[in-house]
């Protein structure tokens, strides 16, 4: 795919592999909407990679992906910011089985309301020009990790989620992907 002047919207970029997608798409001549729950260490990273990579290719949203209408306005913002949109990221994540609520909230809710919400912004049948849609899951779809079997769960359900969309979303021009990773050697892989 041709990243150049390409929009991108990624969840979870403040940190770790969002951040990671995040500089690796400005790198490749992309522009790139950041979206975290953290404003504050979203905001530093953003003013960070806008003096690296030039301030007109940064944007900063401050997003829960567990409340839609801030997951909606983030879309919005970025639509009106680069007036298009190409690739969503449905990176976002967190790992404690004590709060397993929120940990499927935010796993497997939070890739729901952004696939949604991309084919909603993207999708030809909507008035937009198609684009790809990549979430991030962890390996422990493959390999259950049985310190963590709701955050398991949740990996499992976002690979057969994008494997089906994947199929059905193909007749709108709108590619579904799925990466994923597995802890920090970072083996990424395309299904
Ligand atoms: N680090 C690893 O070894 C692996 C990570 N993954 C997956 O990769 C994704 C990213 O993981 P990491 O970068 O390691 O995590 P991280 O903890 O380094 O970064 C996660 C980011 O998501 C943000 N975030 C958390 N809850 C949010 C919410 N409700 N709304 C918006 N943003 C929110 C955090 O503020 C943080 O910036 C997760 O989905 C995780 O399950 C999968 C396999 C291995
Ligand atoms: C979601 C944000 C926090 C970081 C998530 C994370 O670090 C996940 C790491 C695991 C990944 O999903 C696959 C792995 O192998 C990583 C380490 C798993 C540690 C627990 C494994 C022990 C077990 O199998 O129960």
């Amino acid at each position: 795919m041709e990243l150049k002047g390409k929009v991108a919207l990624i969840t979870g970029a403040a940190a770790g592999i969002g951040l990671a997608y995040s500089e690796e798409l400005l790198k490749q001549g992309a522009k790139v909407s950041l979206c975290d729950i953290d404003s504050e260490i979203g905001e530093q990273v953003s003013d960070d990679l806008g003096a690296k990579y030039g301030r007109k290719n940064v944007l900063f949203c401050q997003c829960d992906v567990t409340d839609y209408p801030q997951y909606e306005e983030a879309f919005e913002m970025t639509m009106k910011v680069f007036n298009r949109l190409d690739i969503v990221i449905n990176n976002a994540g967190v790992m404690n089985d004590r709060f397993w609520e929120l940990e499927v909230d935010v796993n497997l809710n939070g890739v729901i309301r952004g696939t949604l919400l991309a084919y909603r912004f993207m999708g030809k049948d909507r008035g937009g020009q198609g684009g790809t849609i990549v979430n991030t899951a962890s390996t422990a779809f493959a390999r259950p990790q049985v310190s963590t079997p709701i955050y398991t769960a949740t990996n499992y359900a976002v690979v057969g989620l994008t494997r089906a969309y994947g199929v059905s979303y193909l007749y709108q021009s709108l590619e579904s992907k799925i990466v994923t990773t597995h802890s920090h050697r970072s083996v990424h892989f395309l299904l």
